[in-house]
């Protein structure tokens, strides 16, 4: 059985990510920059107000009060026509460009204002005092976002300030989806005694969306080599193929020998982990194929574990924050096997404001109502020896509990 991080290793070691294609801005939320995103101008353009109030030359305010002559207004987007002299003083609004030979605002509030005359009654009067310098955000030619960066509701203001109506994004990789078993059916279909609800399939395309991909559903191939081989053939003009079911020692565990038909290399198909030990992963020509079990939670620990991050991998995300999160454990756990665990616990804070893990006290891999409710999994690695209540441990956060959002 192949250690977790070095299948991790191997399925990202085969790929390079995708081409790039270019989106409206609009639509660019979620996506991975394939090229950097470089200012196509500066902001502000020019020196500007950040107040409402008067333009002003700091070497007229000597000691307040200072009676100045308004000599114009003006308000943002309009290019001042004016240049102060000595005694002279321009009404300006927040965001507008300072007139020539001004280089400090005072704020209306410190100001009384008569006919063409302004009072500078108290207040500061330091020079470039709420003056925004021209390029103070940022400069034309600057980078203001690396390629491989996921990108964030910020990240599209800051890209459209830029001046950028369209985005080099990489191609969403096709992930084709396929559940392979005589039991399943799919949702609101009837149901003979012995079938199931096929949720692989629906729950995996949610997590390729969420994840950055673009999900293709191939259905439900039946346990025979002829409905495997026609499902297999679906999945032509994909980045990625995932199936589920079939993986594991059983007569009418059949995947792998379809695979095999269909002239597939593989190159593991049994981690050292639990839940998820029958993961089989190997290329159907230029196609990664990952044979995920069909066990509902294995199914999902397994997706979290090898198609995240080769989906990531595909995008050419960068900046994934791997560093391991840490809880202390919520009840004691017995030493462990040679496999690596992945126990599904939720995430509560301690009086000490530590995070603590506690696992559910059932840990079956057929039961999708704990993974549902978990809020991260607790990773206890090959051999680990027994642990106490309170002890530290690392964790896989999933979505919500006490380190959501
Ligand atoms: N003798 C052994 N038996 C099993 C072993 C083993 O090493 N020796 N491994 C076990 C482990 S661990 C797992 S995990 C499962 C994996 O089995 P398969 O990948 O072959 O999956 P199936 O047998 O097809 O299904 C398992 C289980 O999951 C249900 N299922 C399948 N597909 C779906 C779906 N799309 N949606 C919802 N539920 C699904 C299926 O009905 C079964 O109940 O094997 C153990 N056995
Ligand atoms: O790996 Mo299986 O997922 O233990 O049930």
């Amino acid at each position: 059985m192949l250690p977790v991080a070095e299948a991790q290793q191997r399925i990202l070691s085969t790929f390079a990510p995708l081409v790039g294609e270019v989106v409206g801005i609009d639509r660019a939320v979620g996506r991975v920059l394939s090229a950097p995103v470089v200012a196509r101008l500066s902001q502000p353009p020019a020196a500007v107000s950040a107040m409402d109030g008067y333009a002003v030359r700091a070497a007229d305010l000597g000691a307040l009060p200072v009676k100045l002559r308004v000599i114009g207004t003006i308000a943002a987007g309009i290019a001042p026509a004016v240049t102060l002299k000595p005694g002279q003083a321009a009404r300006i609004f927040t965001g507008a460009i300072l007139p020539g030979a001004s280089d400090t605002i005072v704020i209306q509030e410190n100001c009384d204002r008569d006919g063409d005359h302004v009072t500078v009654r108290e207040g500061s009067t330091t020079l470039g005092q709420h003056v925004r310098a021209g390029g103070n955000d940022f400069r034309l030619g600057e980078v203001g976002l690396e390629a491989g960066r996921l990108l964030s509701a910020r990240d599209i203001a800051l890209a459209a300030a830029m001046n950028w109506p369209s985005l080099s994004v990489t191609r969403r990789p096709r992930v084709a989806l396929l559940s392979t078993g005589d039991e399943l059916q799919h949702p609101g279909e009837p149901l003979g005694p012995a079938q199931i609800i096929a949720s692989n399939g629906i729950g995996l395309a949610a997590f390729v969306t969420a994840c950055g991909g673009e999900p293709i559903n191939l259905g439900i191939a039946r346990d025979n080599m002829a409905d495997l081989h026609r499902a297999l053939d679906g999945a032509r003009g994909a980045d990625v193929l995932v199936t589920t079911g079939g993986a594991s020692v059983g007569e009418l565990d059949l995947i792998q020998q379809a695979l095999k038909d269909k002239g597939a290399k593989l190159d593991f198909w049994k981690i050292a982990m639990r839940p998820g030990k029958p993961v089989m992963f190997g290329t159907l020509g230029a196609l990664p194929v990952l044979g995920l079990p069909g066990n509902p939670v294995s199914a999902i620990v397994t997706a979290t574990l090898f198609l995240r991050p080769l989906i990531q991998h595909l995008l050419g995300q960068k900046g994934i924050d791997t560093q391991p999160v840490f809880a202390r454990l919520g009840t004691a756990l017995k030493a462990n096997d040679q496999r690596q665990d992945y126990l599904r616990a939720t995430l509560t804070r301690g009086a000490d404001g530590s995070v603590v893990a506690s696992p559910f006290p059932k840990q079956d891999s057929a039961m999708l109502s704990l993974i549902a409710k978990a809020d991260a999994l607790i990773i206890r690695p090959p051999h680990a020896p027994a642990a106490k209540e309170g002890d530290v441990t690392e964790i896989l956060p999933l979505s919500g509990g006490c380190l959501g959002i």
